[in-house]
């Protein structure tokens, strides 16, 4: 049987989804972490499924929905059986993930079928408006989609001082207010130890041969 490549850099997609750029920020901050640590990266911006006419109805949504999305691809199928481990990313409306992020949740059926994402390390981070908003249930409430596709979910915690001030322990998270305030450092903080340690875990499984992108095709499918 031939063996699982554990050769290269870890392999980390960061999904996100984003109307005014906070989670865009916690996002970039968990890669550049990963980057640092030596990690491939992916960021990917979950696109639109709000229609135009709404976009247009809150001053600044369509203009940030376009500078994002000339920044960043929208996830692929591909995207997510490439890497070793995914941090998907949403702001909390009315206690759920944006309907964005779901959208491509959704679309991994055949990923699911063929099993190609169990095995992989997966969290999640999120944002609010304000203090108790969400972002911890609706951070919980993306464990169950990666425990359907089997990934090994990996939690914060409180594995670094980072934790101390800011995320929870389901993941890294900001409270940016009406006005979608910069997360604070701290923030940034929770979220580049996120990225770390998700590439860190993920490494290791790589090391170990137990990494589902690794092995070759015919053992995957
Ligand atoms: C439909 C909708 C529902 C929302 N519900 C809540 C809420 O229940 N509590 C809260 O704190 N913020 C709520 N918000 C605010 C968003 O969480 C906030 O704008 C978002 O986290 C900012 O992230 P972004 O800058 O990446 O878009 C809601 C926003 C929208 C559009």
């Amino acid at each position: 049987m031939p063996a699982a490549d554990t050769t290269g850099p870890t392999r980390l997609l960061v999904v996100y989804y984003s109307r005014n750029g906070s989670v865009e920020k916690l996002a970039e901050a968990a890669a550049a972490a990963a980057r640092e640590a030596g990690a491939e990266v992916r960021v990917r911006r979950a696109r639109e499924v709000a229609d135009a006419e709404t976009m247009r109805k809150v001053e600044g949504w369509a203009e940030s929905a376009a500078r994002q999305n000339a920044l960043y691809e929208a996830p692929s199928e591909d995207d997510a059986e490439w890497a070793d481990a995914i941090l998907f990313g949403t702001p909390s409306y009315f206690g759920a993930m944006a309907t964005e992020l779901k959208n491509f949740l959704d679309r991994l059926g055949p990923q699911w079928k063929k099993g190609s994402l169990s095995g992989k390390v997966g969290g999640a981070f999120a944002t609010a408006s304000w203090p108790h908003g969400g972002s911890e249930v609706v951070t919980l409430s993306l464990y169950a989609p990666m425990a359907h596709l089997g990934m090994v979910i990996l939690p914060t915690g409180y594995t670094d001082e980072a934790m101390l001030e800011a995320g929870s322990p389901y993941g890294a998270s900001a409270i940016v207010g009406a006005e979608h305030d910069d997360p604070r450092e701290a923030d940034f903080e929770a979220a580049r130890h996120q990225g770390r340690r998700t590439v860190a875990i993920a490494a290791a499984l790589v090391a170990a041969g137990e990494m589902p992108s690794r092995k070759p095709k015919e053992e995957k499918e």
